[in-house]
């Protein structure tokens, strides 16, 4: 018997199939937008779709409840809008399942909790690369520390944010299981690692889209403050001004990244 790594996500299967692929429960749409931006901020999706007259294009029947995939018009063009689950693993489940359905280029926007003092709250970053302290990217790609993120597609959000005159930061981010496992000394061997956020999904959903050739970025802005001696909750799921921008720039990147 071969020895045995010292935990079991440390053992990838680079098979490319599994007993059950997203692609035969879920059939491809036509009429599915290429162009998706995925949110947690289940409010301010809700509002973009009122603001937009968006339509419920699709139901996903999950065990906890409908997840619902909106179509809403852009810039005179229709993007999917998906408001997605916490957490690294529901969100990457739900990340095959929007690419089965028809979907290829992904704006990621959410919220982080910021380890360093300059990063106010509101204040927008790019994630260039996600530590990987989560379980779901270890299914997905071999054991590293990080996964970085598809230039090509950062580059896009960057020029976005830039024409937009919007100013933001970029680099890494620290992506956990485990909200309330956020010690200090975790903290600092991170930051020394050169992460400047935290939060619980991009990882997971970087490692899918590696894993199945899609293009994704994500869109971070700073939350809570763990950059102190004490958490600072800043208020940071009442900045509805920041998550509604954010999704309208996130729908700007996506539908850039299918323009010829
Ligand atoms: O503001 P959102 O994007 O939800 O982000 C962070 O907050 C949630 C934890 O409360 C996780 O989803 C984490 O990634
Ligand atoms: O995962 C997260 C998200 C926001 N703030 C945190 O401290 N952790």
């Amino acid at each position: 018997m071969p020895e045995r790594p010292p935990s079991p996500l440390l053992e990838f299967d680079p098979a490319p199939k599994a007993l059950i692929e997203p692609g035969a429960l879920i059939r491809q749409r036509d009429d599915m937008p290429r162009a998706c931006v995925l949110t947690w901020f289940r409010d301010a999706a809700d509002r973009m779709v009122e603001a937009t007259f968006g339509r419920r294009l699709q139901q996903l029947r999950w065990e906890d409840g409908p997840r619902p995939v909106y179509e809403i018009v852009h810039e005179s063009r229709p993007v999917a809008l998906v408001p997605m689950p916490v957490g690294g693993a529901p969100s990457a489940g739900l990340l095959e399942e929007l690419i089965a359905l028809g979907c290829r280029s992904f704006i990621a926007c959410g919220g982080a909790g910021a380890l360093q003092p300059d990063l106010a709250p509101g204040h927008l970053f790019v994630v260039t690369s996600a530590l990987r302290d989560e379980g779901t990217s270890h299914h997905y790609l071999p054991p590293s520390r990080v996964v970085d993120s598809d230039p090509h597609t950062v580059g896009v959000l960057r020029r976005t944010l830039t024409d937009l005159g919007l100013p933001f930061t970029e680099g890494r981010t620290w992506t956990t299981d485990a909200f309330y496992r956020e010690t200090a000394a975790r903290i600092g061997s991170r930051v020394a690692e050169g992460c400047c956020m935290v939060e619980m999904e991009a990882a997971s959903i970087a490692a899918v889209a590696q894993f199945r050739g899609m293009r994704l970025a994500h869109l971070l802005y700073g939350g809570d403050d763990l950059a102190g001696e004490v958490w600072d909750e800043r208020g940071w799921q009442d900045n509805h001004e920041v998550r509604d921008r954010l999704i309208r720039v996130a729908a700007t990147a996506a539908l850039r990244l299918e323009t010829p």
